[in-house]
């Protein structure tokens, strides 16, 4: 463990994509903690650049893109002393990201085929993985992909080597790619709706065995959802994410009882409520998240929000302000102080 208990900084981080269209600010100034064997919840409608933030720390964004701002600091051991990394100012395309890239943070996806390849059997792909952390011979590599896939709970392992991805269902496949995400023995493991395209017996078998692989190989998570109940099972901590920043800071515990954001409390608001419940999915709140190159000046939920401040929230930008340790809002209902760009300017 590190000596200030902090796994992963994320200060100030921008991510823009430069298209023809115009700048899309996808991440515009997030911050926020990950400590070790925590999990945080990044919860947010679609579009907020939660996947995008996930990405960036992994500096997997492509052109037009780039992370044009922003510190990623990655806290890790060497030689029993601690050392700090900054992986926003790494090559993209060097050696060092690569090596910390499924090694020490791993990633793992929606759709797992982004992972897998359709025309390389599970064995193959899954050796290949281990090839690359360990040096090994390949039957060594087999052995550790076979031991691998009964960590995953996966029956048949030997057999199911010599298998195909498409020769299997979405939640074995999502099962080998939580194996491959683990072959490195990741410190972060940042997982982008792991469980979305599953059906919800699948999905709570996936989560369940996500939080046993949390346990036992002391890892922390990035859980990136829209789905607040799959946040209630995972989350220690959550950001709320809304057009590419954070709008609320929480622990779990005061998300769900003290929720600030009014954007956080339309989130809860739109969950059926228990009795009435039909599955933890968001159902839409009131108004659209706005176009990427159409950002309404000042707060930008201003059109959406049910405390709506004419003058004062289509003014200007609120600051993060901390609440408490744990809590932090943007939001001028508990604070004047504005961030002091109009978030909203053209670029
Ligand atoms: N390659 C790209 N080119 C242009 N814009 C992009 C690109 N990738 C993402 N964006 C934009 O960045 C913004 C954030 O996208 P992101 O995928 O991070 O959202 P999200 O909150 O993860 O939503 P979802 O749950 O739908 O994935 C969106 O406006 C999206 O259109």
């Amino acid at each position: 463990m590190t000596t200030n208990n902090v796994l992963l900084q994320v200060k100030d981080l921008r991510t823009h994509f430069f298209t023809e269209g115009g700048v899309v600010r996808a991440v515009d100034g997030v911050s926020f903690d990950i400590q070790p064997g925590k999990t945080l919840g990044v919860l947010g409608e679609s579009g907020c650049g939660k996947s995008v933030t996930g990405f960036s720390i992994l500096q997997l964004i492509n052109p037009p893109g780039r992370v044009i701002d922003g510190e990623i600091l990655y806290h890790r051991e060497k030689n029993g002393r601690e050392e700090i990394v900054d992986l926003a100012k790494l090559n993209p395309r060097g050696e060092e990201i690569r090596r910390i890239r499924g090694n020490e943070i791993a990633m793992i996806f929606q759709e797992p085929m982004t992972s897998l390849d359709p025309l390389f059997t599970i064995g193959d792909q899954l050796a290949e993985a281990v090839l690359v952390h360990q040096k090994v011979s390949k039957r060594a590599a087999l052995d550790r992909a076979t031991e691998l896939l009964d960590k995953v709970r996966l029956p048949q392992a030997r057999s199911l080597l010599k298998q195909y991805p498409h020769q299997l269902s979405g939640g074995m496949r999502q099962r080998v790619m939580i194996a491959m995400a683990l072959t490195g023995q990741p410190k972060l493991l940042i997982a982008d709706e792991p469980t979305t395209a599953l059906d919800v017996t699948t999905e709570a078998q996936i989560l369940e065995l996500m939080q046993n692989l949390q346990d036992e190989f002391g890892m922390a998570m990035m859980f990136v959802t829209h789905d607040l109940g799959v946040i209630a099972e995972m989350a220690t901590d959550v950001v709320v994410m809304y057009l590419g920043r954070v709008v609320e800071k929480t622990d779990i515990q005061s998300l769900f009882k003290e929720p600030k954001h009014p954007y956080t409390r339309a989130l809860l608001e739109s969950i059926p409520k228990v009795g009435h419940k039909v599955g933890g999915h968001l159902q839409t709140i009131e108004g659209m998240v706005p176009s990427p190159f159409n950002i309404p000046p000042g707060c930008p939920f201003h059109p959406r929000c049910a405390s709506f401040m004419p003058g004062v929230c289509d003014a200007a930008l609120p600051a993060d302000v901390p609440l408490d340790d744990e809590h932090s809002v943007r939001c001028f209902l508990y604070s004047e102080k504005t961030e002091g760009d109009q978030y909203g300017s053209p670029a």
